[in-house]
């Protein structure tokens, strides 16, 4: 039997959606418009796009959009600079710096120099030890997402096992820390894990996470479990080129019970969680309600 697929295209839409209709509100009632900064360095052909769609999502959601695109040898001093400027800039509610940033600046350095509570892909330090320890914070958008489609499903996840293959800081760990927040009883799984079939044969819900393309086959998932593929690898096929998961879909798709597909899974709800953690700083720094249903 072939599983029920989530449709992530649609789900981000209905999230963007919900993210307008707060805008709005923030506007009328309060005179309020949430900006978000998007700064891209470089020329890498994915990250051009995947800036362009988060300005042009920005813009439809009713929220102002700054983009800073920096040549390729911009040096850390400058990039500072600009972060420094923008931590500083009231109009700003939410700092992205797109990655991977070119090899000759350190990734951690750049990230940990914007204000923790304008960090809105919640990868500063401050965010990750909040998350971990339970508290109020910037929630990574990806895992975000792969968990308001889980609890959209599921209602709740309480007592689920879920088994995360992959421990980057910005979709495994934090994904971890999510599903454990909300009571699974949560693996990390990894390159080194022994029998990582038989481990990832134990979970109800299955989070791929490992850049590797189709890796994880049929007969390592649990008949009727929930798939969450955060994979997106490009590779050629019979001569062309195909957007691929670390999920082999068309076995896994013949025994879990829900997947989501690659492309049209994960992936849209990346941009939708960015602007609903642009929503989500912006109330938290004018002191307003926050929307519960677009956090964690
Ligand atoms: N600062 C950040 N950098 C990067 C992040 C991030 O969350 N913050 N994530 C990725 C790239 N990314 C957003 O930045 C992103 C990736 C994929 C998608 C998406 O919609 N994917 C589509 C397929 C699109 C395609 O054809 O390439 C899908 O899966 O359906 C959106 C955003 C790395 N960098």
């Amino acid at each position: 039997m072939s599983a029920q697929l989530i449709d992530g295209k649609a789900f981000a839409a209905t999230v963007r959606e919900k993210v307008a209709t707060q805008v709005e509100k923030l506007k009328e009632v309060h005179g309020i418009t949430p900006g978000l900064a998007v700064v891209l360095v470089g020329e890498d052909p994915a990250s051009e796009v995947y800036v362009r769609n988060k300005g042009k999502q920005t813009l439809e959601c009713g929220m102002n959009s700054y983009e800073h695109k920096l040549s390729s040898d911009t040096s850390e001093a400058d990039l500072l600079t600009l972060i420094e400027t923008l931590n500083a800039d009231p109009a700003v509610h939410g700092i992205l710096v797109q990655l991977p940033l070119p090899d000759h600046l350190d990734s951690d350095l750049v990230i940990n120099a914007i204000d923790p509570a304008k960090d809105v892909d919640g990868f500063h330090i401050s965010n990750v030890g909040l998350l971990a320890t339970g508290q109020k914070a910037m929630v990574p958008c990806t895992p975000l997402g792969c968990l308001m489609m889980l609890r959209d499903h599921y209602g709740s996840l309480s007592g689920l096992n879920a088994v995360v293959v992959g421990r980057s800081n910005i979709v495994g760990k934090p994904m971890a820390q999510l599903l454990l927040r909300d009571s699974c009883t949560v693996t990390i799984a990894h390159s080194r894990t022994k029998d990582i079939a038989e481990v990832c044969r134990g979970a109800d819900i299955l989070v791929a996470a490992v850049g590797r393309p189709e890796m994880i086959p049929g007969n390592w998932v649990k008949p009727g479990a929930t798939v969450i593929d955060v994979g997106i690898n490009r590779i050629e096929r019979d001569g062309k080129r195909k957007l691929v998961g670390d999920v082999d879909f068309a076995s896994a798709v013949e025994v879990a019970g829900v997947i989501t597909p690659v492309p049209g899974g994960v992936g849209p709800m990346t941009i939708a969680c960015l602007l609903a953690n642009t929503l989500t700083a912006c109330c938290r720094a004018h002191d307003l309600p926050e929307p519960s249903d677009l956090t964690a």
